[in-house]
C-alpha cells in the first residue's frame, strides 16, 4: 500500500509535502555562489484533523517549513499539495483563495503580529477585507462571533492590543487566524511567550477548537512536554532535513533516529541524557552524507559517504538513518517519562478519535 493509501484509510490528506526545499541565497555568483539550505528535501503528509508536532533545535528549519508551506516564502523546489490542489507556485487570486483563506499561521508573539494603532475589530476584520468576504455588517458579526469562540467578550472589538493581557492577545491572534474559516493552522511556538498558567489555557483552547472545527495542526515548538501532550505524530528536523516521523508515543519510547533519541532522553532524568558532541553545523556548509553524523554517537564510515533517505521502518514510522533504533534509550530513561508538572491540560489528545496513521509520502517509501 502506498503512503497516500494508508493516509486515506485514516482520514483525508489535508497537506502533502514532497521533497520541499527552501534555500536562501547568501551572495556570490556562479561557482562562488553560496546558499543556506534552511529546508532540504522535506516530505510529509498531514491528515485532516491531525496534529503533527514539528520539533528540532534552533535553526533546524522549522519556521522556514511553516512559512514556505503557507507561501510566505517561495519554495526553491518540491511540491506542496493542499486540499487536493497543487499550491507550490500559486499566485494572485489562487494564492488568496486556495492558500491564504484556508491556511493560517498563529505566531509566537501576538504583540508583534497586532498593529498597536488598530482596534481589535479592525485587525480581526482585515483578512476578511483582503479576502473580499461579506459586507461591513457581516464582517462585524463575524468578528464578534470569533471573539466569543476564543473565549473573549465581543465588546473587546473596540479595544487596542496594548489594553489586553498576553493570553488575551494570543486569543485574538487565534481568532484572527480562524476568521477566514481555514482548515489548517500552522502554530509557530504559540505559547512560548506566555506565562505557564496561560500556556495551558491556550493549549486547551487550541484543542477545543480542533475538536469543534475539525482543524488540522502543524505545531512548531521546542517544548517536548507540550508536543507529547498535543501531537498525534512528531516530525523531527535536523539541519533542514526531516530525520524521523513517528507516532508521538513511539517516538519518545523507542526513537529510531539517534537525534530523536537525544530529544527523547531530555525527558528522562539528567544522568540518562544523551548529549550529542559539538554544535549544530552551518546550513551553508552541511556535512556530507548524513547531516547528523558529525555529532552522532553511532556514526560510521557509511554515514559520511551516503545520505540516508527517509524510509519506512515500521507501521507509520519513517526515519532517515542507516542504523535506525541502534541508539535506543536506556531502561531508566524509558521509565522516567515526566509530565509537565506545572501545567494542567484539560484533556489528553490520545483520547480523541483522531487519525494517527498517516504517512509522509517520501520518494523512498515502501510499496506493497
Ligand atoms: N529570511 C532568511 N534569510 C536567510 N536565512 C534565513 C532566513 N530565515 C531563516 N534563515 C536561516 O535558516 C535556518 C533555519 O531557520 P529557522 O528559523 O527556520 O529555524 P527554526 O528551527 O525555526 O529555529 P528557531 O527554533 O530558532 O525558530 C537558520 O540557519 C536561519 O538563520
Amino acid at each position: 500500500m502506498t503512503a497516500s493509501g494508508e493516509t486515506a484509510a485514516a482520514g483525508e490528506v489535508a497537506l502533502r509535502v514532497s521533497d520541499l526545499t527552501k534555500h536562501f541565497p547568501m551572495g556570490g555568483w556562479g561557482r562562488s555562489r553560496t546558499v543556506l539550505r534552511a529546508v532540504d528535501g522535506v516530505s510529509l503528509d498531514i491528515s485532516q484533523g491531525e496534529t503533527v508536532g514539528l520539533v528540532g533545535e534552533s535553526g533546524s528549519g522549522k519556521t522556514t517549513v511553516g512559512r514556505t508551506l503557507i507561501r510566505l516564502y517561495e519554495p526553491t523546489s518540491g511540491r506542496i499539495e493542499f486540499e487536493g490542489r497543487d499550491i507550490t507556485r500559486a499566485s494572485g487570486a489562487r494564492l488568496r483563495r486556495d492558500v491564504r483563506r484556508r491556511m493560517s499561521m498563529v505566531f509566537q508573539n501576538p504583540s508583534t503580529s497586532l498593529n498597536p494603532y488598530l482596534r481589535l475589530g479592525s485587525a480581526l476584520a482585515e483578512p476578511l477585507v483582503v479576502q473580499r468576504m461579506g459586507d461591513a455588517a457581516w464582517r462585524r458579526d463575524r468578528v464578534a462571533q470569533m471573539l466569543e469562540l476564543v473565549g473573549l467578550d465581543a465588546a473587546m472589538a473596540s479595544r487596542y492590543p496594548q489594553e489586553l493581557s498576553g493570553g488575551q492577545r494570543q486569543r485574538v491572534g487565534i481568532a484572527r487566524a480562524l476568521i477566514t474559516d481555514p482548515s489548517l493552522i500552522i502554530a509557530d511556538e504559540p505559547t512560548a511567550s506566555l506565562d505557564v498558567s496561560v500556556q495551558a489555557q491556550i493549549v486547551n483552547l487550541l484543542e477545543r477548537l480542533q475538536r469543534e472545527l475539525g482543524l488540522t495542526y502543524l505545531f512548531i515548538t521546542h517544548d517536548l512536554a507540550l508536543i507529547g501532550h498535543i501531537s498525534h505524530r512528531v516530525a523531527v528536523m535536523y539541519l533542514g532535513r526531516l530525520v524521523e516521523l513517528s507516532p508521538t508515543d513511539q517516538l519518545f519510547a523507542e526513537p529510531l533516529h539517534p537525534y530523536s533519541a537525544v530529544l527523547a532522553s531530555t525527558r528522562g532524568t539528567p544522568e540518562h541524557r544523551i548529549i550529542p558532541a559539538g554544535e549544530i553545523p552551518s546550513p551553508i556548509d552541511p556535512p556530507s552524507g548524513c547531516v547528523f553524523r558529525t555529532r552522532c554517537p553511532i556514526a560510521r564510515q557509511r554515514c559520511a559517504a551516503e545520505a540516508p533517505p527517509l524510509h519506512q521502518a515500521g507501521p507509520g514510522r519513517f526515519v532517515a538513518c542507516h542504523f535506525p533504533g541502534e541508539l535506543g534509550l536506556s531502561a531508566a530513561a524509558h521509565s522516567a517519562r515526566p509530565q509537565p508538572a506545572d501545567i494542567t491540560f484539560a484533556s489528553s489528545t490520545t483520547a480523541q478519535p483522531q487519525p494517527v496513521a498517516a504517512a509522509p509520502g517520501p520518494p523512498h517509501r515502501e510499496k506493497g
